[in-house]
């Protein structure tokens, strides 16, 4: 796999806000690292400061006191224009929303901030059409946000994100409205993104699905990362809970059961599609069609 992914690294980072006369610390004292290519769940009750981090990754707001850092770069003492440059040329977002607008096309809104960001004509649409085969929208690519599922809606914000050639995809809560099907559909599609493309994928969520799913977890309580030492626990508490994936994951290396895990939901060849840039593979592969049940309307 070529790595070509973003590292992160928080060092001691603490964000508080001023509240009705009250200091709310949402974040505190958070030391983390996000290797290249690592898909990161971060998971906490709801107020436990898993939004604010992301925002924090993203420069989108500036911590109280500590360091963070992309690649090595302080995000948190760089410019506006700095950021700004960050944002457009490293970091994808998703949300739980999806965040697209609605009098425009799958395709449109793909293109939409190609569009902005001045790419030429010609490349705006060879990463457009790459970025929805890659979610397996290519035929919906005329279609409107209101004719697609939710979880094909999400699978366009996904390409959104995707076709701007990011190497690091923060996801905030990216199934929060999605049913259990469809979610494990769309976090196939980023635990590819990072196993195939080397894409670093930070994703907050409530759903106990990603953390299976996800390569790495860490647990938020109260904006403190309290994860250190409790990773078994997370696991035990985890395979107690009966899925495909659980089976997959204590299936002995090698062995994964047949009709598990994410290619039997999703149909997809992973070795058919790489990025562009990235080494081997053929480019304009045929769409993948998800097999399964995410809703999608005839
Ligand atoms: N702009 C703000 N002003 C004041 N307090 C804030 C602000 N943003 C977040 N907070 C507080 O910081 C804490 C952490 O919020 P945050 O949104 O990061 O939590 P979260 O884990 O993402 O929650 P959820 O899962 O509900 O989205 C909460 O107590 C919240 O009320």
């Amino acid at each position: 796999m070529v790595s070509e992914g973003a590292s992160v690294e928080l060092r001691s980072v603490s964000r508080r806000f001023r509240a009705g006369g009250e200091d709310v610390w949402a974040v505190r004292e958070v030391s983390l690292s996000v290797g290249p290519g690592e898909f990161l769940a971060l998971v906490g009750r709801s107020g436990s400061g898993k939004t604010t981090l992301l925002n924090l990754i993203a420069g989108l707001d500036r911590p109280t006191s500590g360091e963070v850092l992309v690649d090595g770069a302080r995000v948190d003492r760089m410019s506006d224009r700095e950021l700004d440059r960050l944002r457009r040329g490293t970091i994808g977002f998703i949300f739980q929303s999806f965040g697209l607008l609605p009098l425009l096309s799958a395709r449109e809104n793909v293109e939409l901030p190609l569009r902005i960001a001045g790419v030429g004509y010609r490349e705006r649409q060879k990463r457009v059409d790459e970025a929805l085969a890659f979610v397996g929208l290519r035929k919906r690519a005329e279609h409107r946000p209101y004719e697609l599922s939710g979880g094909e809606q999400q699978r366009v914000a996904i390409a959104r994100a995707l076709a701007a050639r990011p190497r690091l995809i923060l996801a905030d809560e990216p199934t929060g409205e999605l049913d259990s099907a469809t979610a494990s559909t769309v976090f196939g599609l980023l635990r590819d993104l990072a196993r195939m493309e080397g894409i670093t994928i930070i994703t907050c969520t409530h759903d106990r699905l990603v953390m299976e799913m996800a390569g790495r977890v860490e647990e938020l309580a109260d904006g403190r990362l309290v994860t250190e030492g409790r990773r078994e626990v997370l696991e035990r508490t985890l395979a107690r809970e009966r899925s495909p994936f659980a089976a997959a994951r204590a299936a002995p290396p090698g062995e994964a059961p047949t009709g598990s895990g994410l290619s039997s939901l999703i149909g997809a060849d992973y070795a058919q599609f790489r990025r562009p840039g990235s080494a081997g593979g053929p480019r304009g592969e045929p769409d993948r069609q998800p097999q399964g049940n995410d809703g999608a309307k005839p």
